[in-house]
């Protein structure tokens, strides 16, 4: 069995220890949770318990990491991924990350993939609310590539944000455009997606933004296009919820344990 631990005990971490309950994991042992609201961690640790699976809440990173687990689910925020990512690595944990985020600065991704590489261990880039980064890699690799990001959210997704005021509860507008790189800057949580589909293709200072805000518009319309000299590619998707993002956390998981990986 795979020792797992969970960093972020939120709606999406939430996710991932209904699917070990409900036995999708089954080659997982949901051993320790962290999170800065202790409440969550604790509602986590009920819950597995309540269906016989040990499980400890952690008062801090370094108490998580020293169950040495072999993989850890960060579903916390970009800041808490530059915090936990090069320890875990060191500590011969592997990391499956929803705040991508935090990988748009140059520097630190290639001090993590260094870590990773001296280490044994692997970040992996879980898919989030979009997707298709296979074809992303695969036509990016063929060269000539450019790609850009269309994201479509309600006004009230925007709110505490420096582009929200009460003018867009009415009126549809183009609130940002730019690389992806400046977006998670202005956006630090709700744009993991644009900095995880640059990474895939053509990197978070060639990836073009832009979020359009829509009056009434409820979830996010994620829509990355892709092309070069011969292919045209575009993953398009709509989802009510972040939930996909967790539920993409499960299918990483599944993939990491499986004979046959997608
Ligand atoms: N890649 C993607 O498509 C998506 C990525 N995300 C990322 O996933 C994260 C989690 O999303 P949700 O579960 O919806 O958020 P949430 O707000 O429901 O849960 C986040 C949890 O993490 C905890 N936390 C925050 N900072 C922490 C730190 N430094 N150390 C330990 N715990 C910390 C909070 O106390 C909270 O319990 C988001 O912040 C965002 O970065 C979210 C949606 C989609
Ligand atoms: O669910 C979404 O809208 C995507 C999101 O928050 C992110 O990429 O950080």
């Amino acid at each position: 069995m795979k020792k797992l631990v969970i960093v972020g005990c939120g709606r999406l971490a939430g996710i991932v220890a209904d699917a070990v309950v409900k036995g999708l994991l089954p080659d997982y042992d949901l051993v320790g949770v962290y999170s800065r609201t202790a409440s969550k961690a604790a509602h986590i640790v009920h819950k597995m318990q309540q269906h016989g699976k040990p499980c400890i809440a952690c008062a801090t990173l370094e108490e998580l990491l020293a169950l040495k687990p072999d993989y850890l689910v960060e579903s916390a925020s970009p800041a808490a991924m530059r915090e936990l990512a090069l320890p875990a690595l060191r500590n011969g944990t592997s990391v499956i990350t929803l705040s991508i985020g935090a990988l748009a600065d140059e520097t630190f991704y290639q001090e993590v993939a260094e870590t990773a590489k001296a280490n044994g261990t692997r970040i992996y880039i879980a898919s989030g609310a979009t997707g298709g980064f296979d074809v992303l890699r695969t036509a990016s690799l063929m060269g000539n590539t450019t790609a850009r990001f269309f994201n479509e959210k309600g006004p009230n997704g925007l709110k505490g944000t420096p582009v929200y005021d009460d003018s867009l509860q009415t009126e549809q507008r183009t609130v940002f455009s730019g690389s992806a790189a400046e977006a998670i800057r202005l956006f630090p949580t709700k744009v993991n997606v644009t900095v995880a589909a640059s990474r895939a293709s053509v990197g978070p200072e060639n990836m073009q933004v832009s979020i359009q805000s829509t009056p009434g518009f409820v979830g996010d319309t994620q829509k990355v296009e892709i092309k070069n000299d011969q292919v045209h590619a575009v993953v398009d998707i709509y989802s009510a919820t972040s939930d996909i993002a967790g539920w993409s956390v499960v299918s990483t998981l599944i993939n990491i344990a499986s004979p046959i990986v997608f």
